[in-house]
């Protein structure tokens, strides 16, 4: 074996080390829509990834894109329904009793709202001790030692053991929910939301700390928020994650200077820019993310998708009007989906009676003064018979027929983009087809 396979072997094997978290093709599904004949909501639904020990790993996305469910679920608060979760080497998914609560020691979690995760009836003392209880940790005494050391580690004072949680502010309450997932000496935290519920403030405050308990005590993060900019501040790289799925991710940095997903593209657009002269449009994402129990066959974001690849002689049709052909796939599906589940009744409760208004109020709304081409008029009069005749299934399959594309067909793969280890779910990065960010630059500038 030459000398430089033997040391590129050895640099795979630091690598490796490196590595403290790998998960592979985790889902997490949640049943209790079989209870009425339905499909499960498919919270995380395949995701693959490597957390690096010592770092921190940021998860964004829309709420209801499974973040909560993907950090409960790697630390076994919710159960996987399939996949791995490997914590140096041991797949946790298989682990019960005893070696689950050996295990539970080394991965904790912090909550957004620590109003609510603080039990107010107990002192500090007895909020941050009880994991060592739990754990029959050393004696009392050693435990309340323990205690206060942790107390003033947070930034809090000693004499705070014997005080109630509505006795502290919302930054300190949070402190008290830090300190006590650092009793069992834990490697790996799940920070979920953790400053969401705090005011500005101090929100600056709590991330300092959690910045400065990771240097002085070796710990991995994954950290779950919905704002980007204290992302960027604290995050050494980012998973993306929509309905379920992680669609691109990578350095912190290179994410946000150059977005590769579409997805990436459309939530960074909505953060506002420092620069006012710099060029950058929001891209206004159409319709509400589909039913998590019901997700599109092809890529997760391509019912909205304004990258979507359309069928060839469609390519240069009108950006209004495909737009509005979107919006008309979506609203089909829609009813299509509803038509199963839900009563008229509840429809309108939910204020929703706009997508099951007649055909023709719907057509009025999307297409009003725009100029339909020869070709799509008999297609736009298919779908509005089908639907009159409320054969939706037959509509929408219609409207896939004729404006789909492989982004509503096959599940794309994911893609290396750039050389940093960064990886986009998108069928746009196979050869042949321009980048999302070509794209967007023409259909949204
Ligand atoms: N216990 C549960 N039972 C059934 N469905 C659930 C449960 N918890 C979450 N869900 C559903 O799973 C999906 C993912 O929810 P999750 O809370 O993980 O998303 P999220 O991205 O963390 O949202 P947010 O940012 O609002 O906290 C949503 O559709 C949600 O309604």
């Amino acid at each position: 074996m030459s000398q430089r396979t033997l040391q590129s072997e050895e640099e795979m094997m630091d690598e490796r080390d490196d590595v403290m978290v790998e998960v592979s093709d985790l889902r997490t599904y949640y049943d209790e829509g079989k209870l009425f004949g339905g499909n499960p909501v498919k919270a995380v639904d395949g995701v693959s990834f490597e957390i690096k020990r010592g770092e921190t790993l940021g998860l964004v996305g829309e709420s209801g894109c499974g973040k909560t469910t993907l950090g409960r679920t790697l630390v076994q608060l919710e159960e996987a329904t399939s996949g791995e979760i490997h914590f140096d080497g041991t797949d946790i998914t298989t682990l019960s009793g005893p070696e689950l609560k050996a295990w539970r020691r080394d991965a904790q979690i912090v909550f957004q709202d620590p109003d609510s995760s603080l039990n107010d009836r107990m002192t500090v003392g007895e909020i941050v001790r009880e994991p060592l209880d739990v754990h029959d940790w050393k004696t009392p005494r050693e435990r309340q030692q323990r205690v206060r050391e942790l107390l003033e580690k947070v930034g809090l004072q000693r004499e705070h053991y014997y005080r109630y949680p509505h006795q502290f502010s919302g930054g300190q309450r949070q402190r008290i929910g830090v300190a006590r997932t650092l009793t069992l000496e834990p490697k790996f935290i799940v920070l979920d939301e953790p400053v969401s519920a705090l005011d500005v403030s101090v929100q600056a405050e709590v991330i300092n700390l959690l910045e400065d308990l990771q240097d002085e005590f070796d710990l991995t993060y994954l950290f779950i928020a919905h704002d980007l900019s204290v992302v960027r501040h604290i995050c050494d790289r980012v998973a993306v994650m929509y309905l379920g799925n992680i669609m691109e991710i990578g350095p912190t940095e290179e994410l946000f200077a150059d977005p590769a997903n579409p997805y990436t593209h459309a939530l960074l657009s909505a953060i506002p820019e420092p620069d006012p002269t710099a060029h950058r449009d929001r891209i206004t994402l159409q319709g509400t993310p589909p039913n998590p129990r019901d997700p599109p066959s092809g890529c997760p974001f391509s019912t909205r998708c304004p990258a979507r690849i359309r069928p060839e002689e469609y390519e240069n049709l009108d950006d209004t009007l495909w737009t509005q052909l979107d919006l008309l796939r979506e609203i089909v599906r829609e009813r299509k989906r509803a038509e199963r589940g839900m009563s008229d009744r509840l429809k309108s409760l939910l204020g929703r009676e706009s997508r099951f208004g007649s055909i023709n109020e719907i057509y009025d709304e999307l297409f009003k003064g725009l100029e339909i081409p020869d070709s799509i008029q008999p297609v736009l009069e298919q779908v509005a018979d089908d639907v009159r005749a409320k054969n939706e299934e037959s509509a929408l399959e219609l409207l896939n027929e004729e404006f789909g594309s492989v982004c509503d067909t096959d599940i794309p793969a994911y893609h290396p983009v750039g050389d940093d280890g960064r990886v986009s779910l998108c069928h746009r990065h196979e050869p042949g087809h321009d980048t999302p960010r070509a794209v967007i630059d023409r259909r949204h500038r």
